[in-house]
């Protein structure tokens, strides 16, 4: 059976894990912290990220966006993606932008973990800015969409999964952010995404990170 090599509160990871489920495409779930000496995500992925996907003979396949590609290509059916290419396109741009805010808090959480005077207010002001310029996109994404459950087509796609995963990640690791104030219509879509099945077996939850790392 497939492994995927997952992180509790991994964004990147749960879009992975939903796609997976939603296609039927049966795996065990390996829990790790890829910053802890324990883990095992550097035997197979040179860059030492995960999520992994490990198949039966012992390859692997990493980089969430080229998983998901793959698992759609080779697994189309049910498939997670809209029937036209610029909807397809677009799909993707969204998990460009999902995946972009997860990159840009990520750096402005390990900036906020160095010494408090070896941090930089400008690096994770910057940070912050992309994050929110993500936000502001999705949410006039889900306004275009007017009310529908999907953003797309109106049946679950690509687009959702990134969606739901980033503002998943989102309120757990930056519980303070107000994105939900900022933007109500985004917030009840999530809401009303994260009550499906395969989103609400697979909320985040927080990690104790073992080593020091910054
Ligand atoms: N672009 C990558 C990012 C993956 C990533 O940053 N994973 C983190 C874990 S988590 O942030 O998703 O929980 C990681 O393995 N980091 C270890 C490292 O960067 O050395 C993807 O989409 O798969």
């Amino acid at each position: 059976m497939w492994t995927l090599i997952s992180a509790t509160p991994s964004p990147y990871a749960r879009k992975v894990r939903i796609l997976l489920q939603e296609k039927g495409l049966p795996f065990e779930l390996q829990t790790e912290v890829p910053w802890d000496s324990t883990t095992k995500t550097p035997q197979y992925n040179p860059l030492e990220k995960l999520p992994v996907l490990i198949f039966d003979d012992g390859t692997s396949i990493y980089e969430s966006h080229y998983i998901l590609e793959y698992l759609e290509a080779k697994y189309p059916k049910p498939s997670l993606m809209p029937e036209g290419l610029d909807d397809r396109l677009f799909a993707k741009k969204v998990e460009v932008i999902c995946d972009g805010i997860c990159d840009a808090l990520v750096l402005a959480f390990f900036e906020r973990m160095r010494d408090p005077d070896k941090q930089s207010q400008a690096w994770k002001d910057r940070q912050m800015r992309k994050a929110d310029g993500g936000l502001q996109a999705l949410a006039s994404f889900v306004e275009q969409a007017g009310g529908n459950e999907f953003l797309i087509d109106n049946k679950l796609t690509l687009a959702d999964v990134a969606i739901g995963s980033v503002l998943g990640w989102l309120s757990l690791r930056w519980p303070d952010h107000q994105w939900k104030t900022t933007h109500p219509r985004l917030n009840a879509y999530f809401e009303r995404l994260d009550q499906r099945p395969t989103f609400a077996n697979t909320r985040p939850s927080a990690q104790t990170m073992k080593d020091q790392v910054v």
